[in-house]
């Protein structure tokens, strides 16, 4: 018996993947038409992996967990002459990797680039990923199946577009095929259930983090309290969250004029939130000084950091 209640996994599969490629090539975008909700979380849950997770498929057989590579979103890091050391974990612990190339760019020295450091890497499969096909007509997506189909030894080739969702669900079947047999990993719709509130504390911190980043780079923490469907409403969810500061001149920049600030991030963490859970959401957040709780292990503890 597991937390999730499950004693058998057969024919279920789960595990890990990751997308790769250029800048602007539309990983995001696929990542997001892939799992349903816009997700973008980027700081790694404590439980099952220290990866940022960007979002997670449910299927009735399979839990695909999509993680974001970590560095690759900047153009600079790609023309470096490896890529980091970050990255490189990244792909070797994963079960699969997304390889995407769009369709209207002619491939380039930054797709020879990756696609040599993906043969580098060793076992991981990698599933080539012609994106954007809505773009171009048939012939020059034919044209781009080939090209890509010289770059490296791939497990598939799938040409797919996230704009209007051709072969998006075949791409999340081919990347599911790689996964190994085993229990789901985050339970589905339970929504008392912890990583599910640090998900939740993620975005809030996230929205709190928007505009102020360079400000408050580390000093923002959240802590979601309770978390529970509201009595008699099944389509409402009530979040209680305390947002921390070290310091009071950093709870006036959060709080902002009047509060508006505050109100500001209240709704953006709120959308996110819906979009995640997929119902609507009360959101009360509140802002607390904790002095120098990154100093403080029991502090840390309390706010999610286990390391
Ligand atoms: N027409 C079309 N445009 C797309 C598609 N997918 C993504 N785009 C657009 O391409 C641009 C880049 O998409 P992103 O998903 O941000 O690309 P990315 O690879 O994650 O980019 P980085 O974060 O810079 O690495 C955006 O303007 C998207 O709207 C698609 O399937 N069709």
């Amino acid at each position: 018996m597991t937390a999730l209640g499950k004693t058998t996994t057969e024919g279920y599969r789960s595990g890990f993947a990751c997308f790769i490629g250029r800048p602007n090539v539309g990983k995001s975008t696929l990542m997001n038409a892939l799992v349903g909700t816009k997700v973008a979380i980027t700081s790694s849950r404590p439980q099952t992996t220290r990866r940022a997770i960007r979002g997670i498929v449910h299927r009735p057989d399979a839990q695909l967990i999509v993680v974001d590579t970590p560095g690759l979103h900047k153009p600079r890091t790609l023309l470096g002459e490896r890529l980091d050391s970050l990255v490189r974990s990244t792909l070797t612990e994963v079960d699969v990797i997304g390889f995407c190339v769009p369709a209207d760019q002619t491939v380039g020295p930054g797709d020879r680039f990756i696609a040599r450091e993906l043969a580098n890497v060793g076992r991981t499969p990698v599933v080539a990923i012609v994106t954007k096909t809505d773009l171009v007509p048939p012939e020059r997506v034919a044209e781009q199946l080939t090209a890509v189909s010289t770059l490296g030894e791939f497990a598939d080739i799938v040409p797919c577009s996230a704009r209007d969702g051709f072969q998006v669900g075949l791409v999340g079947d081919l990347l599911i095929r790689h996964l190994p047999e085993g229990m789901p990993l985050y339970p589905e719709g339970d929504l008392t259930d912890e990583p599910e509130q640090l998900l939740v504390a993620e975005l809030i911190r996230e929205a709190a983090l928007e505009g102020v980043r360079d400000e408050l780079p580390h000093s923002i923490a959240v802590v979601v309290d309770d978390m529970a469907p509201r009595e008699d409403r099944e389509d409402l969810i009530d979040v209680y969250a305390h947002l921390f500061v070290e310091r009071p001149s950093q709870k006036a920049i959060v709080i902002g004029t009047k509060g508006a600030r505050l109100r500001d991030v209240g709704t953006r963490a709120r959308k996110q939130i819906e979009a995640l859970l997929g119902t609507k959401v009360f959101l009360d957040l509140r802002i607390k000084v904790a002095k120098d709780w990154q100093r403080d292990p029991k502090q840390l503890r309390r706010l999610g950091f286990y390391d």
